[in-house]
């Protein structure tokens, strides 16, 4: 591909509108991808203050395994599978990019009964010993049109949210349940947005 740059313009140019089209596309696929990981780090956190119990699992799992002295590296991911297990859960629950999927049949698929036991509640614990792949994650789309950057995604989330547990005790503000609305975004972010008090002794 050919890029120039037009100086006087001060623009970039590409040689073909063909090219243009391509660059665009995965301009905007770049950032919706940036922007399914926020969501669901959103969401997982959002689940996490509606479930301390699995909140101070993760917490224990990171202490063990990466201590209070540094932040979670990518190195550990691979010994925090609870972590992924989370992170895994949240993606069924909340999948971040329900509206790329213009071919998925059913807008339920990620909560069938059939495939998944009590599918609605957050149970990261039906994760335990499968040995998921990211790319073999339904929120991540099937076959060959699947998620290029699932590998990524599952990096990132699991860095970033493993981060905030890491450093602050997150506890909601008051008794009330954070809500878990959908809003109507292409990545299907929250309808209303995460707020929380944290600390971390
Ligand atoms: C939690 C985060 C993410 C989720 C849930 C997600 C989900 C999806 C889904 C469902 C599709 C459509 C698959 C299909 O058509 O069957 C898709 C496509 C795509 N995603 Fe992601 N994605 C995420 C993060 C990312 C990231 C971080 C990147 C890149 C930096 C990325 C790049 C792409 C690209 C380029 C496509 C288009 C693939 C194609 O049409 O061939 N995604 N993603």
């Amino acid at each position: 591909m050919e890029i120039i740059y037009n100086q006087r313009q001060r623009r970039i140019q590409f040689n073909s509108p063909a090219q243009t089209i391509g660059v665009a596309a995965a301009a905007v696929m770049l950032t919706v991808g940036t922007d399914a990981s926020s969501v669901t780090i959103k969401w997982a956190l959002s689940l996490l203050l509606n479930h301390p119990k699995v909140l101070e699992k993760a917490q224990t799992e990171l202490d063990a395994q990466v201590g209070t002295e540094r932040l979670v590296d990518e190195h550990d991911l691979s010994n925090l599978p609870y972590l992924h297990n989370i992170i895994s859960e949240t993606l069924q629950l909340y999948p971040a990019a329900p509206m790329l999927v213009p071919h998925e049949l059913s807008d339920d698929f990620h909560r069938d009964p059939n495939v998944w036991d009590d599918p609605t509640s957050f149970k990261p614990e039906r994760f335990e010993g499968l040995q998921v792949q990211p790319s073999r994650l339904v929120p991540f789309g099937m076959g060959r049109k699947s998620c290029p950057g699932s590998d990524l995604a599952q990096r990132v989330v699991g860095l970033a949210l493993g981060s905030l547990i890491q450093s602050f005790d997150w506890k909601r503000i008051g008794e009330e349940e954070i809500d878990l609305a959908e809003g109507t975004r292409v990545s299907m972010p929250k309808a209303k947005p995460l707020e929380k008090t944290y600390f971390r002794n």
